[in-house]
């Protein structure tokens, strides 16, 4: 049946005015659209819980913005997983960090044989939804995509890219060109043992032209710098004219996931393993032609990477800033859920052993024989980010950090994309991560390397989205969305909109429904 939930929000717009009297704001007239975003809905199966963030069967949530009226549904998307658990009342197929349970219907022998049809790959989209020409497809980062109607939140289709490209899986977080080509980088280790790290590009939709997916393409392939490890990718840099690939040595062990493993109930945590030498290498390749550049061997430091924030060109630099997290320990070791509803004291102790959260900007030199072997060659006036040619014909770079605090993470970065993206830019929007707790909107100027936040007691935001004001002169006019999370509120969810400039609050729209985490989203124009 359907499992709409419609929950009319009571918009109680209000701003102050210099005087502090409350009045009427409301929601921008133009502000007319959809937030749409993804997360995790159903963390227990079969009287089970589920281990890990990334595990909860994917729900979809839809807040509609018009004519200063604001509503919420939400809908479980059917994807095998979630259709498989709840009509077989246990984990079917195997999660992020939670194995499925055997079927206990089966005997030994036929389980024997299960083994040797090897793993069941997830099809639970729960991190982010985007567009692809017309369609809207709901995503992990696994080969299983799935098409979903971005007004009534059906699921419309489960499309395996395995049909159309030669990956394992690609990430949820494509770039988008102004014409909507839809590039992506995804890990490669099935097709004749190539290990290597492909980047793909799917054209817009044309008129009449059919499923933009069917002319999907491999434009580049990046060597692993570990034959049997590639590295986890969870997002790239896309500049005018480059494509950046940050090479973490978070490893996936091939040998591991390519076995069956689901038959000693190991999960995809299970297949990862920090390499403590490598450091984190940063690749290049161009655009068009696309194609990899093997002579720019960038070397640094080893951290974590989820999010790029923003990379461009300038002069003859490219400039990567990022949300990176020191160290090769990996991150998602911290976010099994028992971790994350332990007592705040016992959050606390757990962040202080975890890798520590910093934003940084690294800047790579095409021109790397510019100095002598030894020579800083960056020379871009606003930064301190240093690259060196060392002898052995790799350039070791230092970073600037554009923002650090003691387990305070300024992470799901957002931008004003259609402006900014693989543009110099001043303005990144995140969500502060407080001892991974997310407590706080943050805004960056990466110029001045001032930030400033919105806060509220007991409010849990999300990922800010930006929405620039149609015809804005300024890269920050504009709104940020965010659902905030309110336990134990009447009304214990609401969308928060501010004004971007200030992050001073122009409305929320508050719902009387509990709304679990979301991770990723976007705004859909109406
Ligand atoms: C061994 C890891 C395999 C890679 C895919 C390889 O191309 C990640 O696979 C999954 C599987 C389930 C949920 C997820 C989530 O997307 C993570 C957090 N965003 C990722
Ligand atoms: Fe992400």
């Amino acid at each position: 049946g359907a499992v709409f939930v419609q929950h009319p929000a009571a918009v109680t717009p209000f701003s102050t005015e210099p005087d502090g009297k409350l009045c009427a704001g409301l929601i921008p007239s133009w502000l007319k659209g959809s937030v749409l975003r993804m997360g995790p809905g159903l963390f227990k199966v079969g009287g089970e819980p589920l281990n890990h963030l990334f595990d909860g069967q994917a729900m979809i949530h839809k807040f509609d913005l018009q004519n200063g009226g604001v509503t919420y549904h939400r809908r479980f998307i059917r994807t095998d997983a979630y259709v498989r658990a709840v009509t077989e009342n246990r984990v079917v197929i195997t999660e992020f960090g939670t194995a499925a349970y055997p079927d206990p219907c089966r005997n030994i022998f036929s389980r024997f044989f299960t083994y040797f049809r090897g793993i069941e790959v997830t099809d639970n989209c729960m991190v982010n939804i985007y567009p692809v020409g017309e369609d809207f497809y709901a995503v992990t980062e696994t080969n299983f995509i799935t098409k979903v109607d971005p007004d009534s939140l059906e699921t419309l289709e489960k499309v395996d890219l395995c049909k159309y490209l030669s990956v394992n899986g690609v990430t949820a977080h494509p770039h988008t060109d102004p014409d909507g080509t839809v590039y992506n980088i995804g890990n490669c280790f099935g097709k004749n043992m190539s290990l290597a790290y492909n980047i793909v590009k799917i054209p817009p939709a044309q008129e009449g032209e059919g499923e933009p997916l069917e002319k999907s393409q491999v434009v580049v392939q990046l060597p692993s710098s570990e034959r049997l490890k590639p590295s986890y990718v969870h997002s790239f840099g896309m500049t005018e004219n480059h494509f950046v690939f940050v090479e973490q040595p978070v490893k996936i062990n091939l040998l591991k996931f390519l076995s069956a493993w689901s038959f000693r109930g190991a999960t995809y945590m299970d297949c990862f393993e920090s390499n403590q030498s490598m450091g984190t290498w940063f690749h290049l390749a161009s655009k068009d032609p696309a194609g990899y550049m093997s002579s720019h061997k960038f070397r640094t430091s080893a951290f974590n990477i989820f999010h790029h924030i923003n990379a461009y060109e300038d002069d003859s630099f490219i400039v990567v800033d990022l949300c990176t997290w020191k160290g090769f320990d990996f991150v998602y070791n911290y976010l099994y859920l028992a971790n994350l509803k332990q007592e705040w004291e016992e959050v606390k102790k757990a962040a202080l052993r975890a890798p520590q959260p910093e934003v940084r900007r690294y800047v790579l030199p095409l021109d790397i024989h510019k100095e002598e072997p030894g020579k800083n060659l960056v020379s871009l006036s606003y930064t301190t980010a240093t690259a060196v040619l060392h002898t052995d014909g790799t350039v070791w770079l230092e970073p600037e950090v554009l923002f650090s605090g003691p387990r305070l993470a300024f992470e799901f970065p957002q931008i004003n994309y259609s402006r900014c993206s693989g543009k110099k830019y001043s303005f990144a929007y995140g969500l502060g991560l407080n001892h991974f707790i997310p407590d706080r909107i943050v805004k960056l100027d990466v110029q001045s390397r001032e930030s400033r936040a919105w806060r509220e007691d007991g409010c849990y935001p999300s990922e800010p989205l930006f929405v620039p004001t149609p015809g804005a002169r300024d890269e920050d006019d504009g709104v940020l969305l965010s659902i905030v999370v309110k336990p134990g509120a009447e009304r214990p969810a609401f969308l928060l909109l501010l004004d971007a400039v200030e992050l001073t609050e122009l409305a929320r729209a508050e719902v009387d429904a509990v709304i679990p985490v979301t991770l990723h989203g976007v705004y859909r124009p109406a």
